[in-house]
Order: C-alpha cells, then sequence, then structure tokens
C-alpha cells in the first residue's frame, strides 16, 4: 500500500462506516472491511508518522446521534481486536503470555448487536447509554427501559456499570422483516442493524415493539471483589440479567481452539446471531497490568466466525415452477464460497421482493446464508451500478407450460394441473422423506423419467419394470433393481405418509398424522364438520382437503389399492364404561390439565373431539365454559359436570 492508496482507503472505511454505524444501514459486508481495515492496521504500523487521526483504528467506531442528548460514561468502553484464524490466535497468545504468563482464559459468545452501558446506582437503573465514541454515548434511558431483559432495580446497592449487548433474536428478526414487507418498508440487512436501529429510536414505543434482549458481557465502574470475570460474570447473571448459551474458562490454546469449534458448531441452534468468540484474561489483576490500545483492551480479542456474507453479481433471474404451480423467482449468482459451501443460487420469494428491492440481473448484492438454508439477498449495492444491469418482467405466462398465469396476493401461480414442472415436482415431493421415502428417486431421475415418457403421474411409477428401466441413459441392473424395490417397499407404508404424500395444499405432516390417527382407513370419506372437529385442523384445511379428495378420488382409491397403506394401531379395547365410542368435547377450565383427562377419556374407548356437533354425545365443561356450552345447549347434546363426568366413572 502506498501512501495515497493509504489515505483512500481510510476514507472509504469511515465511508462504510458511517452507513453501518449512523444510518444501521451498512453498503458493504464485514468481510471486505475487516480486509481493508487489516491493510490499513499494517501500512500504520510500517509507518507511524503518517497515521490519519481520522483512520478507524484510532477510534471507537459509533458516532452520536443528533437528536439524542448525549452523556458520559462513567469509565470508557472498548471495542475488540479482531482475528480470524488459529495462526492469528497462537500469535495473540504468545504476545498475551510474555505480558503474564499465569494467565487463563474466559471464553464467551461474541454478539452481534449493538453495545450499550447500564449504569445502577442505589439498586436502580439510573441511565442506558450507547457506546458512542466510548466516552460519550447517546442517553437513550426511555428506550432502554422498554427492554424487559434489563431489570429495573436490582439487589447490588453500590454504583455499578454493566454492559453488554443488545440484540434481536433470529426468530423475532424474520418476524419484523415479514410484517416490515407487509406495509412496503425496507427489511432490515441482518439482525445487528434491526438491533441497533430499534435501539436508537427518538420515539421508545417503537424500542418496546421490537422484543429486544439484553445480554451482558461486562462490567465498567464497580466495586465488586471477585479475582476471577468468570465469578464477577456469575454475580451478574445472579442479579437477574440473562445468561450466555455457553460459556468456560480454558487454559490455553488447545482449549480455546476446541471451545471455538464448539460454539460455531452450536451456533446456528442459539436463539441470537453470534459473530465469533471471546477469549479475555479471566484474572481481574492481569487485566488492569495489561492495559489498553488507544482502542481495545489487551486482554481480550475476539475470534471471528468465518463469514456468512458475501459480496456476488446477479448473473441471471430465473423462474421456478413448484408443484402447487407458484412461481418464484430464483437469482443464479456468481459461484461464491460461504463457509465452504458453494452457492450458485438465492431465492427471491416473489417480485414484490424484487421490485422493492430493485435486484437488476448484472447487480452486485450481499447475500447472507444462515445454516442450511438457500442464501438469500440482503443489499443490492446500487453504488457499484454502472448502467448495465437490466431490470426483470414479471411474467405473464409459465415458463414451462405456457399458460397464463394467475396473480393471487404475492403469488404468482400456473394453473394447469398437467403442467410439466407441477407434475414432476409432484412426484418428487411423492418420494420425499417425509412423504413415501423413496430412496433414489431425486429431482434428476424423475426428470428423467418423466422425459422418457415412463412415469407422467405417480400411478406410473408402479408400473415400472426392469425392461423400462434399461431403456434409460445410465440405468444397469444393479441402479434399476434398486430403484424397483425401493419403490416395491414403499407398498405397507404408514397411512399419515400415504395422505402426506398426495400433497394436498394446507395439509403438512401434522395434519395428515391427525387424519390418520381420527379417521384410520376411513379418510377418504369424511365431512367437513368431522375434519374441523379435528383439534388443530380449520376451515381452510377442511375445505382444500375435501375438495382434492373430491378432484381426485379416482386416483387415490387407486393408489391406496396398490400401496395398502397401514392405519395407525388402535389402542387395546377398552372395557364397558359409558364413554365407550361416544365422541366427547371438554371445554372450560378443569381440575386437571385437558390434554390429561382427553387421554383418559381415549384409553375408555371415547372419541375426544375439537368442537361441538350433532354428533357430539357429550360436552364434558369445567369452569367458566364458554362458547361451546352455549352451542352444546343449543343442539341438545347433553353436557356434563366434570364431577358428573367423574360420578359416571366410579
Ligand atoms: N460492513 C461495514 O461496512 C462495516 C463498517 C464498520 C464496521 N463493521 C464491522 O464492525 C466491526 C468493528 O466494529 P466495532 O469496533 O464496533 O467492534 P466489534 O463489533 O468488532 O467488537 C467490539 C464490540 O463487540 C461487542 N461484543 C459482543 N459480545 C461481546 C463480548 N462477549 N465481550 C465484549 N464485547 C462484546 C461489544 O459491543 C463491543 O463493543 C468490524 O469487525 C466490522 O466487521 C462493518
Ligand atoms: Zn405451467
Amino acid at each position: 500500500m502506498k501512501k495515497d492508496e493509504y489515505k483512500q482507503a481510510v476514507e472509504k472505511l469511515n465511508l462504510w462506516a458511517y452507513h453501518y454505524y449512523v444510518l444501521d444501514d451498512p453498503i458493504m459486508t464485514d468481510e471486505v472491511y475487516d480486509r481493508l481495515y487489516k491493510e490499513v492496521e499494517e501500512y500504520e504500523a510500517a509507518h507511524p508518522e503518517d497515521v490519519l487521526k481520522d483512520s478507524p483504528t484510532q477510534r471507537v467506531g459509533d458516532v452520536v446521534s443528533e437528536g439524542f442528548v448525549k452523556a458520559k460514561h462513567l469509565s470508557r468502553m472498548w471495542s475488540l481486536e479482531d482475528i480470524f484464524n488459529a495462526e492469528e490466535l497462537k500469535k495473540w497468545l504468545e504476545k498475551t503470555y510474555r505480558l503474564d504468563k499465569n494467565v487463563t482464559f474466559y471464553c464467551e459468545p461474541k454478539y452481534d448487536g449493538a453495545s450499550l452501558n447500564l449504569i445502577y446506582e442505589n439498586g436502580e437503573l439510573q441511565k442506558g447509554i450507547t457506546r458512542g465514541d466510548g466516552t460519550v454515548g447517546e442517553l437513550i434511558t426511555q428506550n432502554v427501559k422498554t427492554i424487559r431483559t434489563i431489570p429495573l432495580s436490582i439487589e447490588h446497592k453500590e454504583l455499578i456499570e454493566i454492559r453488554g449487548e443488545v440484540v434481536i433474536f433470529k426468530d423475532e428478526f424474520d418476524k419484523i422483516n415479514k410484517e416490515r414487507l407487509k406495509k412496503g418498508e425496507p427489511p432490515f440487512a441482518n439482525p445487528r442493524n434491526a438491533a441497533a436501529g430499534s435501539l436508537r429510536q427518538l420515539d421508545p414505543s417503537i424500542t418496546a415493539k421490537r422484543n429486544l434482549v439484553f445480554l451482558p458481557y461486562g462490567v465498567g465502574v464497580n466495586s465488586l471483589a471477585h479475582k476471577l470475570l468468570s465469578d464477577k460474570m456469575s454475580y451478574i447473571y445472579k442479579l437477574g440479567f440473562r445468561e450466555p448459551p455457553l460459556r468456560a474458562v480454558t487454559k490455553g490454546y488447545d482449549e480455546i481452539e476446541a471451545m471455538y469449534e464448539r460454539m460455531k458448531e452450536e451456533r446456528e441452534s442459539y436463539p441470537m446471531m453470534l459473530d465469533g468468540m471471546v477469549v479475555k484474561v479471566n484474572e481481574i489483576a492481569a487485566q488492569i497490568d495489561m492495559g489498553y490500545t488507544v482502542k481495545v483492551p489487551r486482554w481480550a480479542v475476539a475470534y471471528k466466525f468465518p463469514a456468512v456474507e458475501k459480496i456476488t453479481r446477479v448473473k441471471d433471474i430465473i423462474l421456478q415452477v413448484g408443484r402447487t404451480g407458484v412461481v418464484t423467482p430464483v437469482a443464479v449468482v456468481e459461484p461464491t464460497e460461504i463457509e465452504g459451501a458453494v452457492v450458485e443460487r438465492a431465492t427471491l420469494h416473489n417480485f414484490d421482493e424484487i421490485e422493492r428491492m430493485d435486484i437488476r440481473i448484472g447487480d452486485k448484492v450481499i447475500i447472507l446464508r444462515s445454516g442450511d438454508v438457500i442464501p438469500k439477498i440482503v443489499k443490492v449495492l446500487t453504488q457499484e451500478r454502472d448502467g448495465s444491469e437490466k431490470k426483470v418482467e414479471r411474467p405473464t405466462h409459465c415458463p414451462v407450460c405456457g399458460s397464463e398465469l394467475l396473480q393471487e396476493d404475492v403469488l404468482i401461480k400456473c394453473q394447469n394441473l398437467t403442467c410439466e414442472a407441477r407434475v414432476v415436482n409432484s412426484i418428487i415431493y411423492f418420494a420425499s422423506k417425509q412423504c413415501l421415502n423413496i430412496d433414489g428417486l431425486g429431482n434428476k431421475i424423475v426428470e428423467q423419467l418423466f422425459n422418457a415418457g415412463l412415469v407422467r403421474s405417480v400411478l406410473d411409477l408402479f408400473d415400472l419394470s426392469m425392461e423400462k428401466l434399461l431403456q434409460l441413459e445410465g440405468f444397469k441392473e444393479k441402479k434399476a433393481k434398486n430403484l424397483l424395490s425401493a419403490i416395491e417397499s414403499a407398498k405397507g407404508c404408514e397411512l399419515w405418509r400415504f395422505i402426506n404424500a398426495l400433497g394436498i395444499e394446507h395439509i403438512g405432516e401434522v395434519a395428515s398424522k391427525m387424519i390418520a390417527e381420527a379417521f384410520g382407513l376411513e379418510y377418504l370419506h369424511v365431512t367437513q364438520e368431522q375434519l374441523v372437529g379435528i383439534d388443530g385442523i380449520g376451515e381452510e384445511m377442511a375445505q382444500s382437503y375435501l375438495e382434492f379428495m373430491r378432484v381426485n378420488e379416482e386416483t387415490v382409491v387407486k393408489l391406496q389399492e396398490i400401496l395398502q397403506p397401514v392405519p395407525p394401531k388402535k389402542r387395546a379395547e377398552a372395557q364397558e364404561n359409558p364413554f365407550k365410542g361416544k365422541t366427547v368435547v371438554l371445554t372450560g377450565t378443569m381440575s386437571e390439565p385437558r390434554p390429561l383427562i382427553k387421554e383418559r377419556l381415549e384409553a375408555l374407548g371415547a372419541k375426544v373431539s375439537g368442537s361441538v356437533s350433532k354428533k357430539t354425545d357429550y360436552l364434558i365443561y369445567g369452569e367458566d365454559a364458554g362458547s361451546k356450552y352455549d352451542k352444546a345447549l343449543s343442539l341438545g347434546v347433553k353436557t356434563l359436570k366434570e364431577e358428573e363426568m367423574k360420578e359416571m366413572l366410579a
């Protein structure tokens, strides 16, 4: 790096940091930011005389916004040095051991949110202040008081600063973004920005709605006598703060590495986003000896996890037609490695989203991959456009069969039941794990069977033969035999798998199980009333189920003959009793949890239904019985108090 390159790099970093910290709307990935930051650091180490005052290495990054009252922290807040691999950890440990060779290390998550300092005096929360420039931050006490994981008063009466991270849990983040999309507002790029943006609201009622969570990681001014950070933190958690999902004291390199691997593995299952693991010297006396640089403590380091966000380019936007006919746009992106997997596609949900984000073919975008889900585009780098980018039009005709598409809310649907894409995808679904679980019937093979004209519906699967399969490219005797025996072994499947495999809209695995349980092999001839009588099956589901069975009865019957699905085992025949064979409905508050009573009645041979109809034999009610009781009266259904039921059984 030359001197003028260094100056440009500092400018760039400051621009990115402005979008990140002030606007809560980054225009660059952390990975690219961190890389340039490292280069700037290296240049500065080699040319200390050139270091610019406004270099991001010289200060804690956040800025204090106009609009908030400023407040001073009682003691400074810091940033953290970052490391990215085992080698850098080794170097950091060497450096630390040179300062004190007897230390141990406290490891805890590095939460990805916004830092917050809480000042408690006389056991009362006095102030909440954002990190700001580390010395002065924004006073946001009113907002902070809306966060339920922050106690307004604590047992500890002496003055104390408790520091932590304000985050948004992943499921809450998804919920907020869905709502924002519905209202036509731009979604947050990631949970960090959502948390920071929600915390720094001039109107506390907005903060209150966002379900923020506070996770403490340290203290500022305090009079605690603990010699170890781990003990200090245990004390803080006992005061009523939320504990991290994982923390441990480690002895050195091997244990830290093991902890890092474990946290990296487990982080998907944590409710909050982590972007690394923080390693801190556990002995407070050693921490004090080691001290601070202008920006970070020498006794701590952030060991970052591999980036889940990358920059790539949208090469094309293609359309996929699913088994229900929904047409989904998918972005084809330049192959990009994220956490060991090469990403080539990103979901786009629907065309409203494409229009709202203004995603164009040729755009540079930030994609995010979390867990196994298909990556999504979180940001379009519009500042990188050169005018060659192309907008995509909303399709009017099915890309597969050419029939006219129907626009239904935000969904676009192909309504042609014989559309090749729909047929192929329903066969793939039929064979999938949660349905008939037929090994060897994946996308490619189904497409091949379809294109060769061998399989045009699920029924055709059972007409396949060795002879037919051997005509296909890539099929030798062994492969053909395996496939035939996998199809054969689907016979005698559990009934719920059979129902689920039909692919009825709104009827998934859970509903299929409930229907199989309730009706056994009578599943085909049920009424709307009987269906909604099952707890958990609503009107829409029932309608969809009945309509499907009406239209496809013939196919379903044939399939049943072939597959011979097995209904769930009936319970052992119950002894004679007043409830045997009766349909009962429970309502109101009972002396025991209702599921318990339900189970007992079922063991007696009763059918416990969720709603009252003419076919109900008894309505059994507890305290505060409401509309079901009224309905039973109006239908002339016999009602029994809980005690009366017990008497009948005595
Ligand atoms: N994408 C961009 O354009 C852009 C711009 C600026 C900064 N950034 C990102 O921000 C980072 C630098 O930001 P920073 O200086 O705020 O520091 P940081 O976020 O890397 O680390 C320091 C902060 O981590 C938080 N933290 C979470 N868990 C912690 C724990 N257990 N113990 C202590 N602290 C914990 C604290 O709030 C602390 O202030 C960079 O690594 C970069 O990735 C990105
Ligand atoms: Zn079609």
